[in-house]
């Protein structure tokens, strides 16, 4: 990653050294400090309390990856005075996510869209949302993940429609940028337009995290990219654009979300907005993690367990790519293993969990 982004930007000698310092720190060295004065310094300082001194490989793997997403934008010079303040490290690969081929070809199946009934097109949306987590930067920059789609391990989408009984203020919690931030929006679109949702709070990261995920600035992009192409993707960037001037669409980016905990340990104002919605919809393999714990449960845990701590009725749709599993039929796990392929890891299973 340190490779990558040091090839994408003309970084100057200072910031290349501060990126292989924190290489060498993060490899072989104890968890040092932040050194640097940036807003979120103090809540950092309560968050890692604890664990500076310590070996980083000591750290939980969801305190370690956050803090050093955290330490790589100040190596890259992101929050100090200069000419990378508040410039996104990972802009590049993000925009060239949206341009690729395969985004386009997505982009341009949804012109399919309207031809279809509407329990096929609930299907088809959900699926989209589904399987545009594989789209993943950090996890194809650490994996030989070859796209290859076997299957959803439990849920269907049937089973997530059935959460929208009746219409109330729905919260997508999104995840990465480009073509699932784009799949996230004609979901958020069919919510609006069939009336099961009142107005949608699309949520996402304060700040550049997991090299892809979705941030403020990467909503206006994509939206900017759907309102420039023709057919149904333009059309649902149109209508998205106008529900966010109506306020019918709000865009939330609470610093919880780069919070190296699960969302158990989530702070009282983001429980109390969570409490308010009919559904809170949670995209992804991370934000998988931080619902049901970042541990290695029994995979027949019930899901309802492990989102016990969670205030309203909610929905997971998520790409495997890490161990954490529950709520799975204890058998479709056996043959998995038997298959002797790393379902969990690979990318090629998915799921949709529902707790009403
Ligand atoms: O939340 P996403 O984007 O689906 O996945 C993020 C993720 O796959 O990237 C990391 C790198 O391997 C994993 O720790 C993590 O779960």
């Amino acid at each position: 990653m340190i490779e990558r982004l040091c090839a994408a930007h003309p970084f100057g000698p200072d910031v290349r050294e501060a990126l292989s310092a924190l290489l060498r720190e993060s490899t072989e060295g104890v968890v040092e400090p932040l050194e640097d004065d940036a807003p979120d310094h103090g809540v950092w300082a309560g968050w890692m309390a604890d664990q500076v001194g310590r070996p980083w490989a000591g750290a939980s793997f969801l305190w370690a990856e956050s803090y050093f997403f955290r330490k790589l934008l100040a190596a890259t010079g992101f929050f100090a005075p200069g000419p990378w303040r508040g410039v996104d490290p990972f802009a590049p690969m993000k925009r060239a996510e949206l341009h690729n081929a395969a985004t386009a070809e997505t982009l341009k199946a949804l012109d399919e869209l309207p031809h279809l009934s509407d329990p096929e097109r609930d299907a088809a949306v959900v699926q989209a949302a589904v399987w545009g987590n594989q789209a993943d930067l950090a996890f194809q920059l650490s994996t030989d993940a070859s796209g290859s789609t076997s299957g959803l391990v439990a849920g269907s989408p049937e089973e997530f429609w059935s959460l929208f009984d009746e219409p109330g203020p729905v919260h997508l919690v999104a995840d990465n940028s480009a073509g699932e931030l784009a799949a996230d929006l004609v979901v958020i679109d069919r919510l609006l337009t069939t009336g099961r949702a009142a107005r949608v709070v699309l949520h996402v990261k304060p700040g550049p995290y997991y090299v892809s995920d979705a941030t403020p600035t990467d909503v206006l992009v994509v939206l900017h990219h759907l309102c420039g192409l023709g057919g149904e993707a333009g059309q649902v960037g149109s209508r998205v654009e106008n529900a966010l001037r109506a306020g019918e669409i709000a865009v939330r980016a609470h610093p919880f979300f780069c919070a190296p905990f699960d969302f158990g340990a989530m702070p009282d104002d983001l429980r109390a907005e969570f409490a308010s919605a009919a559904v809170t919809i949670f995209k992804g393999d991370l934000n998988y993690r931080r619902l049901v714990g970042d541990r290695h449960w029994p995979v027949d845990r019930p899901f309802a367990d492990a989102v016990s701590h969670f205030p309203g009725p909610l929905a997971a749709l998520r790409v495997l790519k890490s161990e954490a599993v529950v709520g799975l039929e204890r058998a479709t796990a056996t043959s998995l293993d038997a298959g002797g392929q790393p379902w969990r890891t690979s990318g090629s299973h998915a799921l949709i969990q529902t707790r009403s």
